[in-house]
């Protein structure tokens, strides 16, 4: 039984998806029990998945939330689910503990975690690994302030609900390569999954990922309005955008060709499309698009308490009330150093062939 749960679990890290099994329970599950402490949005997001591909079974799960109207909810659509009244009866014979939090309610949870591992009486298991998707917060925080010393920081995004999200994440050097591929497998549930060796990466993919299918559904609701503005009904509008955001995503993964390349190919002499675009260049549709994703990131900084002057028009040497006071004279376009290792003059240059 364990050399095929074992077995399954290699599958989902070699990028397969686990088998679907027949049966509505689970019979492998990925940890004995996992914990989610916080059901909104991104807790339900997770435990779908989990689920739905039978990977865990609801027995094998508890959850907590201060919300009641919350866990009645999960009850609800996921019967079998434990909710409990306290973190510490949630987190019992628990080896996987998920933070599902706001950032500003983290510091609660890990006063909560540090009082039953202080407490002696075994309710933190020696090997339970927390795994956060809280934005913002660097693992060294959990470490401190938990006494948990496994700690896995991801960010996910909400498409993970149906299985089609993205994942970043990052760990401790203390989880080890079994403890990894467990991980990963619960990852790989909510859709692809990235792992990062350096942390900083996890504030940079809040900004593109994470928070990324905000502006799509932005992006989807204008061309929809436009739609109806022009006397489409609202359903039909609806489908020619959806259609045609899943299709063009489709169509640069199977192709693997570079946007610009795509976005020509639609891109008549004098026709439609050019008149569009040049719209939407005058409009900085681009340099909008960018300015957001180093605001979000910016964000995800400030919310870990990091410094957070990076990107166009910031200095990591000059502090911003500084810039203010020099009437914001754009400082630099560049985000970060250059990298030099690409800047080296090639030996073969200058000379004739
Ligand atoms: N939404 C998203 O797209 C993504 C979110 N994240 C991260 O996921 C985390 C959760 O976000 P999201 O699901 O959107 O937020 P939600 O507000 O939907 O869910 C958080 C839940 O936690 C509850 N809660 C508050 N305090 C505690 C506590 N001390 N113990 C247990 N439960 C508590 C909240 O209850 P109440 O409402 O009563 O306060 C709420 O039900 C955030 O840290 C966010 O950064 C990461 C990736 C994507
Ligand atoms: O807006 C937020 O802070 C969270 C983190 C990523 C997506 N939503």
């Amino acid at each position: 039984m364990i050399m095929l749960a074992n077995r399954l679990l290699s599958a989902a890290t070699a990028g397969t998806r686990l088998a679907k099994f027949s049966t509505s329970a689970s019979k492998y599950n990925i940890f004995d029990k996992i914990t989610f402490i916080g059901t909104g949005k991104m807790g339900q997001a997770m435990l779908s998945p989990l689920i739905t591909q039978n990977l865990q079974s609801p027995s094998s799960m508890t959850v907590y939330d201060v919300s009641d109207a919350a866990l009645r909810k999960v009850e609800e659509l996921y019967p079998g689910i434990k909710a409990s009244s306290s973190i510490p009866d949630a987190i019992a014979d628990s080896n996987l503990i998920v933070y599902g939090v706001k950032p500003q309610n983290v510091c609660k949870v890990h006063a909560e975690i540090r009082r039953a591992k202080l407490d002696g009486a075994g309710t933190v298991r020696d090997d339970a690994i927390i795994l956060s998707v809280v934005a913002g917060t660097p693992i060294q925080n959990y470490v401190e302030r938990s006494l948990v010393t496994k700690v896995a920081r991801s960010m996910p995004n909400t498409p993970a609900q149906i299985g089609c999200g993205v994942t970043v994440w990052s760990c401790t050097d203390n989880v080890d390569a079994n403890e990894r591929r467990r991980i990963t497998a619960v990852l790989d549930s909510f859709g692809k999954t990235v792992f990062v060796e350096d942390e900083s990466f996890i504030d940079m993919s809040t900004s593109i990922s994470g928070s990324g299918p905000a502006y799509i559904f932005m992006l989807m609701e204008a061309m929809i309005d436009a739609g109806v503005h022009m006397g489409f009904s609202r359903e039909t509008a609806t489908t020619l955008v959806h259609h045609t955001l899943l299709g063009s995503t489709k169509f640069a993964m199977e192709t693997g060709e570079h946007p610009a390349v795509l976005r020509n190919s639609v891109t008549s002499p004098a026709g439609t499309t050019a008149s569009a675009i040049y719209e939407l260049e005058n409009g900085k549709f681009r340099t909008v698009i960018k300015d957001a994703i180093w605001a979000c990131y910016r964000r995800s900084l400030e919310m870990g308490g990091k410094s957070s002057q990076v990107g166009p028009n910031r200095s990591p040497t000059i502090p911003v009330d500084l810039q203010v006071m020099m009437n914001n004279i754009p400082i630099s376009h560049h985000p970060v150093e250059p990298p030099m290792g690409e800047m080296r003059v090639p030996s073969s240059f200058g000379k004739k062939d």
